[in-house]
Order: C-alpha cells, then structure tokens, then sequence
C-alpha cells in the first residue's frame, strides 16, 4: 500500500487556486522534499495530507486511509510551519498530554514524552515552560511532539526556518537516524540541506506539480560539478575541453561549474582532473557526482 496517493488533488480559496490536479503516489522510505517558490501550494498540499482543510476536487489517501480519520492516528503526524506550544504548561507536561490524546496511559505517556524529548536532547529542559526555550529549541520540542508514538509518515513544514546552523544539524541528523522507521516529508527553501537529506524532490510550482526528481539519479548522470577555490576559468574550461571524452563545461556560478562528459567511467574523468589540477597547481574545493539539486530544478542542461 502506498504511503501516499493524491489523484487530481486541487484546492481553492474562494476564487484562489491555490493547488490544481496534484497526481502523485509516495513510497515509504527515505525522506522526500517538497520544494517550491513562496505562495506554490506546498502548505496547502501539507494542510490536505494532514486532514486540516478538505479538497475543493480530486482524491487523498494516506497509508490507505483518508487524511485526519481516526485510523491514522498515532501513524501520521504534522509539524505545521506556525506551530506553537502552550505557554502555561511545562514541556514535559504537554508532551505527556499529547501521547495520553494518542491513548498511551498516563505513566507510559510520561515516558513516551521524554523519550520524544531525548530525541531532541532537551531531556534537561523537560520541566522548562516554552518561553524560556530559544527559537531552536522550541522548533526542536515541536518536532518531539511530532514524533510521539514512533508514527511512520511525519510532514515537516519548513523545520530548520530560522535556526541556527546547529540547531539545523541537529534536526538534520534527527531525521536521517529516524528515517529507517519513518518516513518524512519536508518543506523547505534550503536546497542545499535537502539534498543532504531526500532521495526524492517534488517541486510544485502555481498550485502543480511540476517536477519530481530522484537524487539518487545523479550518480548515475554523465555529470560533475566541480567547485574551484579562486580560479582562472578560462584558462580552466580550456584545459578540461581539452581531455578526453568531456562534452562540455561550464561556469554555472563563481568558482562552481558544470562538466559533461560521455564516459562509462567516471572515476576517469576524476583522475584526470586531478592531474590536471596537479599540474597547473590549481586548488579544488570539491568534485560532486552529478548536478546540484539547484541544477536539477532550475537550469536546462
Ligand atoms: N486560507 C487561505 N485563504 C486564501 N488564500 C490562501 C489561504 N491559504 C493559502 N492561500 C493562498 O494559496 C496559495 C498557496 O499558499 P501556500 O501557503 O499553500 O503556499 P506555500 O508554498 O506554502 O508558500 P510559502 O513558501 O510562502 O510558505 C497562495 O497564493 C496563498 O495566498
């Protein structure tokens, strides 16, 4: 049974499209991206997976089951984009409330919260009330409540917005150790992160889906991109023109270019560029398999 299955998925606001004929079915396994430029839709497609607003047209399933009914309870969970904690209850408390709503009985519910908590490392701030918690930990504590009662799909709407790049790590790692149990979907503008993550990326753009594309693809992409500290890129682009069986390259921005080639193998091509730039004594940052998601997305090849 799929994880997820959305056919002809479209939702209005008033006279607003704001989704229009989502198809699309999910695997469970590792985590998938949902990307897209400010107002696409991905909030609204989170707010339909998640049973918080109904479709204008089409049809949702989750694990089988319609979005919000009782049978997916405890098996899909949701860290909204705006989520908030109560600000007169301690973080253990509602925690331990939310796994008692799950139907855990009350001693295993406190168990349950601290172990979400020690998920998050932030056992030690269990007797904490939420305004005394940084931005990055109240995001962190919004994630333990989302993970309550191990549920297998969890929807992260924009979960390292705003943190601090280790807080973001840590959110990073979280879900990479968890994702051999559940499996997350997760909305964000930080490219770079979510390739580090997702296997799979779905890009919405106007309220449609526009594009889903396999990460995993690029290791097997006649493509690397490499990224030079301070370079000659003329000077550069000739000498890798120069070797064999390389069909293009370009600089796709400062430093970072692309490089196509038509080789079975491309550890040949690596070792060449590395003897290149030993013999020109030219530093490199890195030499990436296949494009960058940005590439991916956004550029024609
Ligand atoms: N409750 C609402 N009433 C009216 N219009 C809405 C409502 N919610 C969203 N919209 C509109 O629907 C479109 C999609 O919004 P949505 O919040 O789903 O986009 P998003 O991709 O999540 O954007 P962002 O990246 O900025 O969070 C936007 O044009 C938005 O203005």
């Amino acid at each position: 049974m799929s994880l997820v299955s959305c056919k002809g998925l479209s939702k209005s606001y008033g006279g607003k499209q704001a989704l229009s004929q989502v198809s699309i079915t999910l695997e469970a396994g590792s985590p998938i991206a949902l990307v897209g430029p400010n107002g696409a839709g991905k909030t609204t497609l989170f707010s339909l997976l998640c049973g918080f607003i109904t479709p204008s047209s089409g049809e949702v399933s989750l694990l089988g089951e319609k979005p919000g009914s009782a049978a997916l309870l405890g098996r899909v969970a949701s860290l909204p984009q705006d989520a908030a904690l109560d600000p007169n209850l301690d973080i253990i408390t509602q925690l331990t409330l939310f796994a008692s709503l799950q139907g855990f009985s009350a001693k295993a519910a406190k168990a349950e919260g601290l172990r979400v908590l020690t998920l998050v490392d932030l056992v030690d701030s269990a007797q904490q009330k939420p305004k005394s918690l940084s931005h990055g930990m109240s995001k962190r504590v919004s994630i333990a409540q989302a993970l309550i009662g191990s549920p297998e799909l969890v929807l992260l709407d924009e979960p390292t917005a705003g943190l601090d790049p280790a807080n973001a790590k840590k959110i990073r790692e979280l879900v990479k150790k968890l994702s051999n149990t559940t499996t997350f979907i997760i909305s964000s503008h930080n490219l770079d992160e979510l390739e580090k993550l997702c296997d799979q990326v779905l890009y919405l753009e106007q309220g449609q889906l526009s594009q889903s594309v396999s990460m995993k693809e690029s290791l097997h992409e006649d493509y690397l991109t490499l990224t030079m500290q301070q370079c000659d890129a003329s000077a550069l682009i000739s000498a890798v023109m120069e070797l064999a069986d390389i069909s293009s390259i370009d600089e796709r921005q400062a430093n970072q270019f692309l490089i196509k080639h038509n080789s079975e193998e491309t550890y040949a091509i690596e070792m060449a560029l590395l003897s290149l730039f030993k013999q020109h004594n030219w530093q490199y940052k890195a030499i990436l398999k296949g494009r960058t998601l940005e590439e991916k997305l956004f550029s024609q090849p």
